[in-house]
């Protein structure tokens, strides 16, 4: 058991009064654990009083301190375990009735004693001589030194203090019966030592009381010590209640002062040099305070804020970790902060973060808000805010070289990019149109943004827009929502990791709005520049900068698009492309693309133009290149397995040539010694290609084409074949998928001249067909649709007219005259040309009006080798879109009227000319 001292620091509420340090003796266990600390000041104030009364005997018995000094006022707890001082105690203050009063004296060594004298006696402010008794001591032992003996020649003080027991307590120590006392004492009153004589086992002394004297100064410079130690709390209690000449003492004693000074204090006894040194050391006292907490100012102000927060982190992460609490999660929120920290957010969003990250310190990884809230700072720290990838001066003829290398033809298309790019070179921050490239599937829309963003150097990010009907799609949900989570735009950027990427809006025709709000309107926004400088996310909730994204959009049909988005995007069309264009594009960039993708070479499989023609013409019938580019992958998938096996069949013999086992079968049979060779291979399996290279090139041809692909899945012989009965007419139509042909079949049955239409059609052509059927009917009689004596015939009748593909929805004005020749076809019993297509829309006055996607049409038309194609006259200029070498292949006919249409649509001539056969 040993003891410290324990200083409690009293703060002054005032910055005139420094802080006050009380000290507390406690004691410490053998194990280290401290016992909790009374706190004695309360009975400190009433015992002051009663030491102005206290009567001090002529003995007392002596207590010595070693190198302490117990001053009037102070309280201690000492702790007896020595013969002397328990001999003492037990017959002082224990077995006496009335509690009485013992003498405190400081002891020290002689040596010591020698040095310090000749200073001391000197010294100024010392209102005595310093004069020690010497006597030789057997056994004196204090309160620290357990079991120590106190031997040889020690010095005793000749001023002491009368103290007397505020408390006791016996213990007897097991096993060996050893008794010990606790005490604790209060200094009451100053005494000098006149006589010091050994009685037994302790000393006692003749003691006279030393009193002081007071004096004017010594009341100002209580009152000055009043006005610096303006205290709170007990210590104003203390301050209050205490008489001020017994303050100095009270003081001192709870500073941590040499034992030499304590001594000085000590034998102050006259009031005027005991408060001028308390004076003085309650200075020196305040000085060092200041002077620490000036540095320690000093010291704040030169750390950053975030310094600071640095420190105070690492600090409780010590006491976290000492308190064994620290587990993994408080290191992943530290990370996360660190995250945060490099994200290089603006300074509003990081208040916001700060403030999130405050919120969850506080929370328990299970409750419920943890893992939404982790969630939504894991984003704010993942998005880019500053980075961007680094844009190279831009090189305009390296630009078009990759555009170039990367898509056959599309000259208009390519040199529209090109121009968008020099604007840009020369005003970088130029708010220029979005480019919306408009096209069907598969004619390299995606492929040219990519391109884009290849020749700035910058990331790319496709986004696809299809099918998103909620606008909390674009823009989130709000994280109030259970599952809440960034829009696809944040999303996207995140991932892509720079605030400066090129970003695909695909298939931005393909949104739609319902009751769940219009993702149109959300996107307006962002592709405003001036508005998408501060685009709010809803789960985000703190604006994000979108206006160094390049933004590109894609849609497969303009009409779609709501005119306000469309308005902000420059439409580039990309038609569909001829057979020609096709056949080039798989050449020279499907076909090495496709054998790199299934690790093959044109070593291994080799596809002859006229293999990709029939592939072009039998396989496929759309207006861009994806399907083309899914037959020629099964073509090399096909070729990949059989590589496969002939690497399995090669090590049975170099001569095997080429490998099959057929020929492998007669030359083992004949008894031929086989001879094993070791084929080296490394990892790119290239020597296992070079020897391959000789033996196998697998050449594809029609037979081998109708293996893989199966039997052709078109042929030109289809519409002949659909057009056979009366009624069936063939139209042109433009679809999401590019120009298509699109057959109507019309038929009619007993009724009440009604019109039933079927085959998914949407309101426009559902009007056309009335239009239609309008049309006709008040022409029956001029077009000699109804035979003499059954005038009503076409009102008794209902109609049907479908449109085959019932699956594919279907809308559009341009179906009019097609579906006019199809009801006058079904009327006069006439078949309509096989080898005739016509497109045009019509009014009830019967005006053929023009159509739009005229390319389109008559590259459909060719895909199903239809060789006439009737045009509205008007649409004459759009023909210069058309490749002459699909018009020198094709008859086209303008008309003016629908009946120049009929005139052209049927074998033969007008048919209205003719009785019609009902
Ligand atoms: N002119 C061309 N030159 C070279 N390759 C092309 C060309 N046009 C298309 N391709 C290739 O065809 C494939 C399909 O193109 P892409 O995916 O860009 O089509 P898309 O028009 O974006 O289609 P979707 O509308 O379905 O998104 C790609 O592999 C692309 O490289």
């Amino acid at each position: 058991m040993r003891q410290e001292r324990v200083f409690f620091w009293f703060h002054s509420s005032s910055s005139a009064g420094g802080p006050v340090a009380v000290q507390i003796t406690r004691e410490v266990g053998a194990s280290g654990r401290r016992f909790p600390i009374r706190l004695l000041l309360r009975a400190r104030s009433a015992a002051a009083a009663m030491a102005e009364n206290v009567e001090l005997p002529a003995r007392l018995a002596i207590l010595p301190f070693r190198n302490k000094v117990l001053l009037p006022g102070a309280i201690v707890r000492i702790r007896c375990t020595s013969s002397y001082s328990v001999k003492l105690v037990e017959q002082e203050l224990w077995q006496r009735e009335e509690k009485g009063l013992i003498g405190v004296l400081p002891v020290r060594d002689a040596a010591e004693a020698a040095a310090v004298s000749s200073v001391l006696s000197t010294g100024s402010g010392t209102d005595s001589g310093y004069q020690s008794t010497k006597a030789p001591v057997d056994a004196l032992d204090s309160q620290k030194q357990d079991g120590k003996n106190l031997e040889g020649h020690i010095h005793w003080h000749n001023r002491g203090v009368a103290a007397r027991a505020l408390h006791l307590s016996r213990g007897v120590e097991k096993p060996s019966g050893r008794v010990t006392y606790v005490v604790v004492l209060e200094g009451l009153c100053r005494f000098s030592v006149q006589e010091l004589t050994s009685r037994g086992t302790y000393y006692t002394a003749r003691v006279s009381r030393l009193d002081m004297t007071k004096s004017a100064t010594a009341m100002e410079l209580i009152s000055i010590l009043e006005q610096k130690q303006k205290t709170v709390g007990r210590t104003k209690v203390l301050l209050e209640t205490v008489p001020v000449h017994r303050l100095a003492d009270i003081f001192v004693a709870s500073f941590e002062i040499s034992f030499e000074e304590q001594l000085s204090m000590l034998d102050s006894v006259d009031l005027k040099v005991r408060l001028l040194k308390a004076t003085e050391l309650v200075d020196r006292h305040l000085q060092s305070i200041r002077v620490a907490e000036k540095i320690t100012q000093k010291v704040e102000g030169q750390l950053s804020k975030s310094q600071k927060e640095f420190l105070l982190r690492q600090q409780m992460r010590a006491i976290k970790e000492e308190l064994g609490d620290n587990d993994d999660d408080e290191d992943d929120i530290a990370a996360l902060e660190r995250k945060m920290q490099s994200a290089g957010m603006p300074p509003n969003v990081w208040k916001h973060a700060q403030r999130e990250l405050r919120r969850l310190r506080k929370m328990q990884p299970q409750q419920p808000g943890y893992s939404s809230s982790r969630g939504y700072l894991e984003l704010l720290a993942d998005l880019p805010w500053q980075k961007a990838s680094e844009e190279l001066e831009l090189d305009l003829r390296a630009a078009k070289e990759r555009l170039d290398c990367d898509h056959y033809g599309l000259i208009k298309v390519k040199q529209r990019i090109i121009e968008y790019l020099a604007v840009r070179k020369l005003k970088p921050d130029v708010r220029g149109p979005v480019l919306c490239f408009v096209g069907p599937p598969g004619v390299g829309k995606t492929s040219l943004a990519s391109s884009i963003a290849a020749a700035l150097n910058r990331k790319f990010i496709r986004i696809s827009l299809g099918g998103v009907k909620d606008e909390a799609d674009i823009r989130g949900h709000r994280r109030t929502y259970i599952g809440s989570m960034p829009g696809r735009l944040i999303e996207g950027v995140k991932r892509v990791g720079v605030c400066n990427p090129v970003m695909l809006l695909d298939e931005i025709d393909k949104t739609g709005s319902d009751a769940r709000g219009d993702p149109a309107s959300a996107l307006l926004e962002v592709l405003d520049p001036e508005q998408n400088k501060a685009f709010s996310d809803h789960y985000l909730n703190v604006p994000f900068d979108l206006s160094k994204v390049i933004f590109v959009a894609t849609a497969n049909r303009a009409q779609p698009i709501p005119p306000p988005l469309l308005d902000r995007m420059e439409v580039i069309e990309l038609p569909g492309y001829t057979p020609e264009e096709k056949l080039k594009i798989a050449m020279r960039h499907l076909i090495p693309r496709v054998l790199d993708q299934h690790g093959l070479s044109s070593d291994f499989l080799k596809i002859p133009e006229a293999m990709v023609k029939l592939v072009i013409q039998r396989y496929t019938r759309e207006a861009g290149v994806r399907n083309l580019e899914r037959n020629l992958a099964a073509l090399a998938r096909a070729a990949a397995v059989r590589v496969a096996e002939q690497k399995c069949a090669l090590p049975l013999t170099k001569e095997v040539q080429p490998v099959t086992s057929s020929l492998l079968g007669p030359r083992l049979a004949e008894g031929a010694e086989v001879e094993m060779v070791d084929i080296p291979m490394d990892v790119n399996g290239h020597e296992m290609s070079n020897t391959l290279r000789a033996t196998s090139t697998i050449v594809v041809d029609e037979e081998l084409l109708e293996k893989v692909l199966g039997p052709p899945r078109f042929d030109d012989r289809e519409t002949a074949e659909r057009v056979a009965s009366p009624g069936v007419s063939i139209g042109l139509v433009w679809t999401s998928f590019g120009g298509e042909v699109q057959f109507v079949e019309a038929t009619m049955m007993v009724g009440k001249g009604d019109l039933h239409l079927t085959g998914q059609l949407g309101d426009v052509i559902k009007e056309s067909a009335q239009i239609a059927l309008t049309w006709v009917r008040t022409r029956a009689v001029d077009l000699k649709l109804s035979a003499a004596g059954e005038k009503n015939l076409l009102d008794n009748r209902d109609i049907h007219i479908h449109f085959p593909a019932g699956a594919v929805p279907k809308d559009g004005p341009s179906a009019g005259v097609t579906l006019v020749t199809s009801l006058v076809s079904l009327f006069s019993q006439k078949k309509v040309r096989a080898d005739t297509a016509m497109t045009g829309e019509m009014t009830l006055r019967g005006l053929v009006l023009p159509v739009g996607g005229v390319k389109d049409k008559v590259l459909a038309a060719n895909r199903y080798g239809i060789k006439r194609v009737i045009l509205p006259e008007r649409n004459f200029k759009d023909l210069v879109e058309v490749p002459s070498s699909i018009l020198a292949g094709m008859e086209i006919l303008l008309a003016k009227r629908i009946e120049d249409v009929l005139e052209q649509a049927f074998e033969g001539g007008f048919p209205w000319r003719q009785q019609a056969k009902l």
